[in-house]
């Protein structure tokens, strides 16, 4: 057996929504227990580029390879390859009518057909490595958005991912809030998670990427260390975006 030497490796890789080319001709990779940070404009295609590597959309071509696997190829076993991937979005997509450890024990249950006593003590496990099993009685309803969105990651983890995928998961929340999302995303971080984050908040790329990409216009601009990216861009474009969104007078990101 080749040895698996990327969590997430990435060629060339195009999507289009009928003659739009949202994607043209991406590559990259993030290795095992890295974190990589995606930032850029609006419509830069950085959530597409998330839900190739979620399956949730179809490369029009190119490949993409979770830890070996290649998701284009129809031989590929893909539930097992979905299996690896953990996704947490803007939207906390909770069931409203579960309560929390429902929420956190019902894919366990029908996907990876834990059994209810196992599928509790992971769910809870989970829960108290985000700060909310005190809330594993509640609904959804009842919980602040960054609640929310910490049971959206537990329920994530208690698949047992090999990569975490986030698509903007502080940008639904209350300012307020957003710090203990981070807070979590940060300990996963250190405890080793691979984690490819698409984030509009650039102290936390700066802070805890291993690399942070730059997409403008379907293409990586820059790929790098957060100090270079970030720090010291290169390229007139990730100059130009940065400037937006450090300059809090300008919205347009
Ligand atoms: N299912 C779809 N059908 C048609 N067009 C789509 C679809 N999904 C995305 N697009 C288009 O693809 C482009 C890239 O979208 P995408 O959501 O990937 O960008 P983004 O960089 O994540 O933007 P944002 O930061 O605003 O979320 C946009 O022009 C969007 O309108």
């Amino acid at each position: 057996m080749t040895p698996v030497s990327h969590a997430v490796e990435i060629r060339d890789l195009h999507k289009h929504f009928g003659k739009l080319e949202v994607l043209k001709g991406i590559d990259f990779t993030v290795d095992a227990g890295q974190v990589v940070c995606v930032i850029g404009p609006s419509g830069s295609g950085k959530s597409t580029l998330l839900r190739c590597v979620n399956l949730l959309e179809q490369p029009t071509s190119g490949k993409v390879l979770v830890e070996g696997v290649d998701l284009t190829d129809p031989d590929a076993d893909l539930d097992a390859a979905r299996r690896r991937v953990g996704m947490v979005f803007q939207q906390f997509n909770l069931f409203p009518h579960m309560t929390v450890l429902e929420n956190v024990m019902i894919a366990q249950r029908r996907v990876l057909k834990r059994g209810r006593a196992e599928a509790e003590r992971i769910a809870v496990e989970n829960l108290e490595k985000v700060g909310v099993a005190d809330k594993r009685g509640s609904y959804p309803a009842q919980l602040s958005g960054g609640q929310q969105q910490r049971v959206a990651i537990a329920r994530a983890l208690a698949m047992n991912p090999a990569l975490m995928l986030f698509d903007e998961p502080t940008s639904a929340l209350d300012p307020e809030l957003v710090g203990d999302v981070l807070t979590v995303m940060r300990k996963l971080a250190e405890e080793g998670m691979t984690m490819l984050v698409v984030t509009h908040e650039m102290a936390f790329a700066r802070d805890v990427a291993d690399r942070v990409v730059f997409m403008d216009g379907g293409v990586i601009v820059e790929d790098g260390p957060a100090e270079q990216v970030i720090g010291a861009p290169r390229h007139e474009r990730t100059k130009s975006f940065l400037r937006r969104v450090l300059d809090p007078t300008h919205t347009d990101v």
